[in-house]
């Protein structure tokens, strides 16, 4: 035989009534000889919990009453044909009636006993499960109605009673003997005391039921029905990746359950693990998901933690002081009081010095346990040898769960690296003996962020989300836009990696969807539904939001966004950026950044500040972190006047040259920076930082290629202006090239910390001869690459290619 136990929302409507009678259906047709515990319809209990205080309070609750009733009377009209409906009706207005009259005594006294508490509630169980057997017997003749409350036998402990194991397991036995060919259907949560006085089985009490009667029968299988697909990984509601676990062992489900997984109360489950006897937790609004099975076995499983649970608000209270040194039973006096009180203990951490102890406790109880303890340890206190106990609010619990954990090093490592890496701070650490569980103790604000962190960081084989905040929706930002979402799918499979574009802002509009933007159509959602721009209130909100592996991208030449760099990493979010502004301040600020980034544990790249997305940075850093030497960088590091210089042959005009890599996507969004050289010193700039010089950008040596009068130019289009009518001395140069068979090459120098960027003509002997296109070129001389340098060649610049290398360097956040 079997349990069928279904909780309030299952009985909670007709159409939910109906789904569970098909699964018993089947379970009764398939031989299975189910017994089926049922919950009160949703809501009931508590109303009837709410009309019992009002009554005794003096307030009226007919109003609720009839409530009541209306949500049964419907599922009869809906579910029992109209000429069997009278007897069901009568039956349930004899309970409607009688809880009337007990509702009016209180009423009448002013005074609300636990035991009328128990009887009042006992109508719920009585009344669904009395509705559900009759609407099953007209298809099912052999269903029955069963009061467990003549069968489950307690003490008179009201609202929480215990159950008299043996005389319960005579009377359910004889029950299952005289009716095993019936198909039973019993409340769950009631009984009854000596006297045959109502009582409740408290929290949970329909799932302990359903184990009284499992155990006593010898079931096959305990299953649980539920409205949720099993035990999950963790809170759904928070971290959205969160799956179900297809098997869990007892104790895991007990820990996963203690910490807040609200699907059973595993106290309730013991007679069941006792009798070893599987608890299989189904959806009945989703009969076919085969739920969790929690049995004797943790299960062979992959997964190195089971799952992750969390309680959402507690209080912590710590004491301290020399009084604890070496008192055995310092501790023992301790937690007896708190036991004594009732205050429940959600953990405990002692400090190995023993000059410490902190636990936990819900918040209700904190102040209460604290006086206490000022009471029980008053001469301590006053002796100086115990500080008074100090009370710290608003933190949760969040534990990582699972039998594997023993046998795997390095779970803590993992658990501390993804909470560290996100700026969480634990504020205190318990591991069980039994080391199923690693619990640790943080702020309340940070729980969503952990809990999704810590769900990346063991179950990152499953999937990983970035969380972006794009700033810039230019050339750069809209074609990055363009590759992140024609490559969305390849990631999630090939990579297991999701990014999430969830912000955007350019210099009029900003828009936020943590569900992800559309990329699709972010320009209309932007323009549509959003709201004016603001750079501080962009990056407040990012950092409000509290993500877990959240990346700021600056796709903009904007010098504003650097101010606010360091403030960024110190929320522990990662920066990628095409901008170059940053990195060519002043050095300063270009060593803060990466200090700041590196004690906050985030990522700092931004590989397309020099030669787009062709490996320049990256194959600097290794270099110098493998302990090579910089001896000379000789470079083409614009990709402007690379293009310029490269198609500024016969016919073409200087001017229409230039206007054609604009067009290109070549250019800076302000033309003049790469003309005069900024764009290329900026490179220059950042490449010898990067090598070891702390260097300004003063000391750069910038020889120019354009006349005077264009560099004064004080807009795009009268600098357009003046390079049309310097035409004669570009063609002079031209002229010149061409005379002695060689190319102009604007070239940069870093040699013994000094930087330098001149205009060369040079002939085809010269490495930097034959380029084409927007081509870049360095060639790095180093004390490893001293006879034949190491050279990087290739287009660097555009759109393409940037917002690719911008892409690159975002997947390889946090790697
Ligand atoms: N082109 C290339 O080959 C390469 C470019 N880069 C770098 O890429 C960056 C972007 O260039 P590109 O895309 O061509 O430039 P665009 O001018 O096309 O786009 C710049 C974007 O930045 C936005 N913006 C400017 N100021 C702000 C602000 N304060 N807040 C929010 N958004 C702002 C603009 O907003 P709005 O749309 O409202 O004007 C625009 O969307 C530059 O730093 C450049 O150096 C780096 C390597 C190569
Ligand atoms: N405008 C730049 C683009 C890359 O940084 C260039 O021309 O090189
Ligand atoms: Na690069």
């Amino acid at each position: 035989m079997k349990i069928l136990k279904f909780g309030g929302t299952s009985v909670g409507s007709a159409a939910s009534i109906k789904a569970v009678l098909s699964i018993v259906k089947k379970s009764y047709n398939s031989g299975e000889q189910p017994l089926v515990v049922l919950s009160a319809m949703s809501g009931v209990t508590n109303l009837l919990c709410k009309m019992a205080i009002d009554a005794s309070e003096g307030k009226s609750f007919q109003e609720d009453l009839a409530l009541i009733e209306t949500k049964h009377f419907d599922v009869i009209k809906a579910l029992i044909v109209v000429r069997h409906q009278n007897p069901v009706f009568t039956k349930l207005k004899l309970f409607f009636n009688e809880i009337e009259e007990l509702l009016q005594g209180i009423y009448a006294l002013r005074e609300l006993s636990e035991q009328s508490k128990d009887l009042i509630v006992s109508y719920g169980e009585r009344c669904s499960t009395f509705m559900v057997s009759k609407i099953s017997e007209q298809d099912l003749e052999a269903s029955l109605f069963v009061d467990a409350s003549h069968y489950i036998k307690t003490d008179s402990h009201f609202g929480h009673a215990h159950v008299n194991d043996q005389l319960t397991e005579q009377l359910v036995k004889s029950l299952y003997l005289t009716n095993n060919d019936k198909l039973m259907f019993v409340t769950g949560f009631i009984a009854s005391n000596e006297n045959g006085r109502m009582t409740t089985l408290g929290r949970g009490g329909s799932d302990y039921t359903a184990a009284i009667f499992g155990s006593i029968l010898n079931a096959t299988a305990i299953e649980i029905w539920t409205d949720v697909n099993g035990m999950l990984t963790a809170d759904p509601r928070i971290v959205k990746k969160a799956f179900s676990l297809p098997v869990l062992s007892y104790t895991e489900a007990m820990e996963l359950s203690y910490f807040g997984a609200k699907v059973i109360y595993p106290p309730t489950m013991i007679p069941a693990f006792l009798k070893k006897i599987p608890i299989v937790i189904r959806n009945t609004f989703e009969p076919d998901f085969a739920g969790t099975f929690i049995q004797f076995e943790s299960g062979k499983t992959t997964l190195p933690i089971k799952g992750i649970s969390s309680i959402g608000e507690i209080s912590v209270i710590n004491l301290s002081g020399s009084g604890m040194i070496g008192k055995s039973g310092f501790s023992g006096r301790l937690f007896t009081l708190l036991a004594r009180e009732q205050i429940n203990v959600v953990l405990i951490t002692q400090s190995s010095s023993e000059h410490s102890i902190t636990f936990a406790v819900n918040p209700e109880d904190a102040l209460r346990a604290k006086s206490l303890i000022e009471n029980e340890f008053e001469l301590e206190i006053q002796a100086n040898k115990l500080i008074n106990p100090e009370i710290e609010n608003d933190l949760s619990v969040l534990a990582i769960v699972g039998e594997n954990m023993k046998k795997t090093p390095g779970m803590s490592g993992r658990l501390f690296s993804s909470l560290g890496r996100n700026g969480i701070n634990v504020r205190a650490i318990a591991q069980g003996s039994s080391e199923y569980n690693i619990s640790v103790i943080i702020s309340k604000n940070d729980l969503s962020k952990a809990l999704n962190a810590v769900h990346d960081a063991f179950f990152a084989e499953l999937k990983k989300t970035l969380y972006v905040f794009n700033l810039g929706t230019g050339n750069i930002g809209s074609t990055l836009f363009k590759q992140l979402e024609s490559q969305y799918d390849f990631l999630l499979s090939k990579n297991d990696l999701e990014i999430k574009v969830v912000g955007i802002s350019n210099s009029k509009k900003m828009l936020f969807n943590l569900d992800g933007i559309d990329l699709a159509n972010w320009d209309s959602e932007l323009l549509e539904q959003g709201e004016d721009a603001d750079l501080a209130v962009f990056v407040e909100r990012m950092k409000g939001f509290n993500l877990p592996n959240c990346v700021f991208i600056d796709n903009t030449a904007s010098r504003l966004p650097s101010s606010y760099y360091e403030g960024i990493f110190q929320s522990n979010i990662s920066i990628v950026t095409c901008n170059k502004i940053a990195n060519s301040g002043k050095y300063e600020q270009y060593k803060t950044l990466r200090e700041t980034a590196h004690k906050h544990g985030v990522d700092f790249f931004y590989e397309t500040n020099v030669g787009a997305g062709l490996p320049i940075v990256r194959v600097l850093k290794d270099l110098m972190l493998s302990g090579d030497r910089i001896v000379k960088i000789e470079a083409i590091l614009s990709g402007t006047i690379s293009y310029i210089f490269n198609n500024f042959k016969d016919e073409a005009s200087f001017y229409d040259v230039v206007k054609q890599a604009q067009a290109l996507g070549y250019t800076e969004p302000d033309p003049r920076d790469d003309l005069g050289g900024v764009d290329f010193m900026r490179k220059m700039l950042i490449l010898a930082r990067d090598a070891g010089y702390p260097i300004e950008a003063e000391d750069v040596n910038l020889g120019a290629i354009l006349p005077e009068s264009c560099l004064k130019a004080d807009s795009v289009e009268s600098f357009y202006e003046e390079l049309k009518s310097e035409n004669s001395y570009f063609e002079a140069l031209k002229e010149k090239a061409r005379l002695e068979n060689k190319v102009i090459r604007y070239i940069g120098k870093l040699e013994d910390g000094i930087v330098s960027i001149s205009v060369q003509i040079v002939d085809d002997k010269h490495p930097f001869y034959a380029l084409s296109g927007s081509d870049n070129i360095i060639s790095f001389t180093t004390e490893r690459y001293k006879e034949r340098p190491l050279v990087v060649k290739g287009p660097g610049a555009g759109a393409e290619v940037t917002a690719a290398g911008v892409f690159a360097d975002l997947v390889n956040v946090g790697a």
